[in-house]
């Protein structure tokens, strides 16, 4: 299938349906309806039904969606035939804690080595993956033609670590550092910041 101009929030949502998808896939489910496959989703009937329009006309009306077959597609178009190598860069307290989950691989990622200044420190926390020398970043990222980082360096340091990363090749960033990246309009960064989801969720329950 060719490249198919999807805006990145739908982008986001389709992450959601596969990852739904699978699991219907996985408990021997052949078809779904929009209606319970946007309730397990969190979206309503009439967003996933725009959503998989972007693939043409697609599902029998009452009939439901082909579960393995809308999977494929899904898979296919967010990129993820294959598992996408990832980097993570500072291995501290919260960098180890990402390395040392096991989820990512049935997500279609693996981390495939951490970097850090002080890689003695990083692998005595008990990671398992490579943990290399921040001075082989490019070498690595190169090498590897690596596209995602995860970035989990004392603020101080993220926009210099960013700028080594994209000059090197990285399109992706997941940041966790409490900073606005400035990055050039090709890459694409996506900010974690649990305090402010924390803080959005508070102002609900008051
Ligand atoms: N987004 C969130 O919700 C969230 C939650 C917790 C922490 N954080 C942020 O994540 C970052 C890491 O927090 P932490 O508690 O793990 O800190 P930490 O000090 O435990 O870990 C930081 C790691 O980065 C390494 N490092 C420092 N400078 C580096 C450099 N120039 N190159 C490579 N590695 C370098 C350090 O050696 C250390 O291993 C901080 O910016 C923190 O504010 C974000």
């Amino acid at each position: 299938m060719g490249k198919i101009d999807i805006p990145k929030k739908a982008i986001y949502r389709l992450s959601i349906y596969h990852r739904c998808l699978q699991k219907l896939h996985d408990n021997n489910v052949e078809t779904v309806s929009s209606t319970t496959l946007a309730r397990a989703a969190g979206v309503k009937p009439a967003q996933l039904r725009k959503d998989l329009a972007y693939f043409g006309q697609f599902g029998t009306r009452g009939l439901g969606y082909p579960v393995e077959i809308l999977s494929n597609i899904i898979r296919e178009t967010l990129g993820r035939e294959h598992l996408q190598p990832v980097i993570l860069v500072g291995a501290g307290n919260l960098g180890s804690a990402l390395l040392r989950y096991q989820g990512f691989g049935r997500e279609g990622f693996e981390v495939v080595a951490a970097f850090d200044s002080m890689p003695e420190a990083a692998i005595a926390r008990g990671v398992m993956i490579p943990v290399i020398s921040i001075d082989r970043l490019e070498e690595f990222i190169e090498e590897r033609a690596i596209k995602l980082a995860i970035l989990c360096v004392p603020v101080e340091a993220a926009q210099s670590i960013a700028n080594r990363l994209v000059n090197a090749g990285v399109q992706g960033i997941l940041n966790f550092s409490p900073i606005v990246l400035e990055v050039t309009e090709e890459v694409t960064v996506n900010n974690v910041d649990l305090a402010l989801e924390l803080e959005h969720l508070g102002y609900f329950i008051r």
